[in-house]
């Protein structure tokens, strides 16, 4: 059933998206990974395909940035569209020195100074987590294909160019490894409609030291993050979740 912002119908998206938050990113993973491919959205240029990888049906699609964003777009998939599973693959700003540039981070959890929690009237603060069963199917493709991946607590932001100095140190106080703007509202909707998620994040800007990379390797120099993304999702998939 299409919706204000996708115009896909029923059976058109597979039961698994990976979503980065850069169409040209969906772009890139379909043109270079999928199979079979079709388009599915391009509504605002959020770009949504569906392709076969090695052997199963996996979609791709768009999250755009922030959490107004990614709440829409998880929300609509995972209850307009019968989506089980959604796997953001984003870039993020370390601020651990665990992690440096192009390592990648699974996001066991994520930390967050957004609103998105408010509307479930909680009477205390919510923890969003990833789903234990991708996680765990991402961290054993991780070792089996030979990539370094550091799991532990992210922070979803609402604010990049953010006024506090302060405000990455005090995370990292914390043991929060990185900087992101959308994992909290997927962990919080999947939670809330008894889906499954999980966010992994190449590190494109060290927040300690300034470094970072360029336009051109945000767009397309994930693969090691895409080819686990893909792995697990076949994975789990195959396996029927864990
Ligand atoms: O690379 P993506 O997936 O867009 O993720 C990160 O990059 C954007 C900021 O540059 C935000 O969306 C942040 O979460
Ligand atoms: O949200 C983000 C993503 C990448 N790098 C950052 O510094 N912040």
């Amino acid at each position: 059933m299409p919706t204000p912002h996708n115009t896909a119908n029923t059976g058109d998206i597979a039961k698994t998206v990976i979503m980065p938050g850069d169409p040209l990113r969906a772009k890139y993973i379909a043109d270079t990974y999928l199979d079979n491919v079709v388009r599915f959205n391009n509504v605002r240029n959020i770009y949504g395909y569906t392709g076969v990888y090695r052997d199963v049906d996996i979609s791709v699609m768009a999250s755009g940035m922030g959490m107004p964003s990614m709440g829409i777009y998880s929300y609509e998939l995972f209850k307009y569209y019968d989506v089980d599973n959604i796997i953001r693959i984003g870039s993020a700003g370390s601020i651990s020195d665990k992690v440096d540039l192009r390592d990648i981070v699974l996001a066991i959890g994520t930390s967050t100074d957004s609103n998105y929690a408010k509307q479930y009237n909680l009477p205390g603060t919510y923890a969003p987590v990833a789903d234990f069963g991708l996680l765990n199917c991402a961290y054993e493709q991780s070792k089996l294909y030979g990539i370094a991946a550091e799991v532990g607590n992210v922070v979803s932001t609402d604010v990049f160019y953010n006024d506090n100095p302060e405000y990455n140190k005090a995370w990292s106080n914390m043991g929060v490894l990185a900087v992101e703007m959308e994992s909290a509202a997927l962990y919080m909707n999947a939670a809330r409609l008894s889906k499954n998620a999980l966010a992994m994040f190449t590190i494109s800007d060290n927040l300690m030291n300034g470094q970072s990379l360029s336009v051109e390797e945000r767009q397309e120099g994930f693969d090691d993050m895409i080819k686990l993304s893909l792995e697990t999702a076949r994975l789990y998939n195959i396996g029927g979740g864990v």
